[in-house]
């Protein structure tokens, strides 16, 4: 096709995304899908040389909306150039250097600094500018189209974090931050919410641009400050010198900034951040380096865009959209019977996806999913776990309808709504629960039988009708050494780890029970406490509410489980198989009379005879508190080799140390005996 044509349609469609994104806060294709597009065009003008008038590659941001009061900003707010590769950010830094060169040159008297660099959070909500006059917040705006935004006051005055007065009052300067929606705010709200938020930035942007501030409020938006603008009276040398103004005023400053004198130091930092990034409670979509000293960027200047003394960083997208094509249901080991949504293939952060999650049936009316079959929707896709859908495109209820199975799709029974969930309770006879039973049993935490998986269960459920875990104790090698598959090897190698398995403690195995709501470590505290596998059965409700981290629901799963006379039965024949379920081995009374005894001790450094993890076992044993940082608390340290900043700090605080191995360990020896 004609490159021009190609371009005017981008341009298009880019443009209607551009207001469906900045001026709605309603995108209907993901940031990826949209950076596609983008970097499509800016190919093809470059390749043309040809730049079309209403290009979103000459402007920032989007058009106004109507009803708040245009706010003109006093300095230009700026998109960021990206980098979405290690090449890319290669050139912008070589471009950066000689720049710097190009200027030395010129003015050999008053040259630039060595490069430096800071690199911060690229935070994903919606830009702020604040203006303070005389130390009082008078404006707050959106960024709008760069030059004029919209004038949010009321609305950020929602923000508890934003400081409506701060200590500077020599005039005006303007700061600006990104408004964000906590995540773990987002998952609260939309417990609750009758239209739950596809996503914290939608989520921050269309809360800070609603009319109502109540609105506004109801979200509980936080923001970090991440520039000085512009200001009447005050200049800056530096990156950090602004951020200590910041802070001192009393914005709030993201912590994770790192500062760097070598350009690979700062890719190593970005691999860290990267890292962090699903464990950070708020959404980041990359990082921004910027570089350090303010007369280097006045050097460097700007295109009609963006600053060349910074760059953002892309990370890989973790939303995208794609088709919802059918919905099946998975009956798991408690009789849960699940969504799942098989999509259009699509690739999402380096992998091709094609399952989601859907939750329950809850959650499918909430997201409005009902009639969504065949439509668009978004997807997202968080650490390892397979991606979720977030809700669909557009409004419109114009798909297929998912149906709500009424009976058991592996047994037929017919199904119970409890909650947002459907339940099979075909417990004895539903062949997916009692192989994901059985499997669970056999698990790594639970009873830890080598070799087995989910596809022996349901061998041994469909050729030697296996229905419980108990009965795993009564096979032999004669039934074993006939089954597909299996040969005398594989029969004697599955004979043995289920034998070793009767040795499993009491807390593996009331975990490989499956007792409903129980995880690992209730079962570990349960374990510790009562000490014995008949007490914890005959526990009442009272006794289990009074212990740790149980609540009303977990006790009442406890006694329930037991109160099931076929659950009982099975645990008796276990035991008469010769499963064991020890007790835990009684804790070793802790010494109160050793040199440790009452001390605060902090381990650092490497030890070289045992580990850290050991030395502080000895150390508890013997009566000391260990704790993970120094001070003026801390009675004594134990430095290892390469001991660092707590070494320093202990010395400093004069605090005791001991720095030799040997010494250390022949003091542990000398106490414990
Ligand atoms: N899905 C869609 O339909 C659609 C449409 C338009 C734009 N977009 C997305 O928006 C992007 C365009 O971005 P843009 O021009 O609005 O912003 P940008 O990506 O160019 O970045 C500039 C913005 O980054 C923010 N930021 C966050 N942390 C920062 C920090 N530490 N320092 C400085 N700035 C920081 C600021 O708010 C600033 O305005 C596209 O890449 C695309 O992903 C999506
Ligand atoms: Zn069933």
């Amino acid at each position: 096709m004609d490159p021009k044509l190609t371009m005017e349609q981008l341009v298009a469609e880019l443009n209607k995304h551009n207001y469906q994104y900045y001026t709605l806060d309603a995108p209907v294709i993901s940031d990826k899908e949209y950076d596609a597009l983008y970097d499509q065009l800016v190919a093809l003008e470059k390749e043309t040389g040809m730049t079309l008038p209403d290009s979103p590659t000459q402007r920032v941001g989007g058009e106004l909306l109507k009803g708040f009061v245009q706010h003109r900003h006093l300095a230009p707010l700026w998109s960021l150039d990206k980098a979405q590769n290690i090449e890319q950010l290669g050139s912008w830094n070589a471009r950066a250097v000689r720049l710097v060169q190009d200027y030395n040159k010129k003015n050999p008297d008053n040259p630039l600094p060595e490069l430096s660099y800071a690199v911060e959070l690229k935070f994903d909500g919606l830009t702020l500018n604040l203006t303070y006059t005389n130390g009082r917040l008078v404006q707050a705006a959106t960024r709008g189209n760069g030059v004029v935004g919209e004038g949010i006051l009321p609305q950020i005055k929602t923000i508890k974090s934003v400081p409506l007065s701060i200590p500077y009052k020599d005039g005006t300067i303007e700061v600006q931050g990104e408004g964000i929606m906590n995540l773990s705010v987002l998952e609260e709200y939309n417990k609750t919410a009758a239209e739950p938020l596809k996503n914290a930035r939608n989520g921050a942007a269309g809360a800070l641009r609603n009319l109502n501030p109540k609105v506004t409020a109801e979200r509980r938006l936080n923001a970090y400050f991440y520039n000085v603008g512009y200001s009447d009276n005050i200049r800056f040398d530096s990156h950090k010198e602004m951020m200590d103004f910041l802070r001192e005023n009393h914005f709030k400053v993201n912590p994770y900034i790192t500062y760097f004198d070598n350009f690979d130091d700062v890719m190593e930092q970005l691999a860290e951040i990267q890292e962090r990034r699903s464990s950070l409670d708020y959404l980041i979509d990359g990082a921004v380096i910027k570089i350090v000293d303010m007369r280097t960027r006045e050097a460097l200047g700007y295109t009609d865009k963006f600053p060349r003394w910074a760059v953002a960083y892309k990370f890989e997208a973790e939303e995208t959209t794609t088709v919802l094509e059918s919905v099946s249901w998975n009956v798991g080991r408690t009789g849960k019977v699940t969504p799942l949504a098989r999509v259009e293939a699509v690739e999402l952060a380096g992998v091709t996806v094609q399952n989601c999650t859907l939750n329950n049936v809850g959650d499918i009316e909430r997201k409005n999913l009902k009639y969504a079959l065949g439509t668009r929707v978004f997807i997202r896709r968080s650490n390892d776990v397979i991606p979720e859908i977030l809700g669909k495109v557009t409004e419109e209820n114009d798909g297929g309808e998912i149906i709500y199975p009424e009976h058991c799709p592996a047994c037929g029974f017919p199904l119970e709504m409890r909650g947002a969930h459907l339940f099979c309770n075909n417990k004895l006879n539903c062949r997916p629960q009692i192989i994901g039973r059985i499997t669970h049993f056999a698990s790594r935490d639970a009873m830890d039988i080598e070799t087995f998986s989910d596809k022996t269960a349901g061998q041994l459920y469909d050729e030697l009708n296996v229905h419980e875990a108990a009965e795993l104790y009564e096979l032999t090698f004669e039934q074993l050494v006939k089954l597909d598959r299996f040969g005398e090897k594989k029969a004697m190698n599955l004979l043995e780890a289920i034998e070793k398995s009767k040795g499993r403690d009491l807390a593996s195995f009331l975990y490989a029970l499956g007792i409903p709501n129980t995880g690992k470590s209730t079962a570990k505290m349960l374990a510790d406490h009562y000490r014995d596998l008949h007490a914890v059965m005959k526990a009442d409700i009272e006794e289990l509410i009074a212990l740790p981290d149980v609540g009303g629901i977990v006790a009442e799963s406890i006694v329930n489980f037991f109160a099931d006379p076929f659950v009982v039965a099975g645990i008796e024949k276990m035991l008469s198989l010769g499963v064991q379920a020890k007790a835990p081995e009684a804790p070793q009374a802790v010494k109160t009379d050793s040199f440790f005894s009452g001390k605060t001790v902090v381990l650092t450094g490497t030890l070289h005879q045992m580990t850290r993890d050991e030395a502080s076992a000895q150390l508890e044993a013997l009566g000391a508190k260990v704790t993970g940082s120094v001070s003026a608390k801390t009675d004594l340290l134990i430095a290892g080799e390469k001991a660092g900043s707590k070494l320093a700090k202990a010395k400093q605080l004069g605090i005791q140390v001991i720095e030799d191995e040997d010494e250390f360990i022949r003091l542990l020896n000398e106490e414990a005996n």
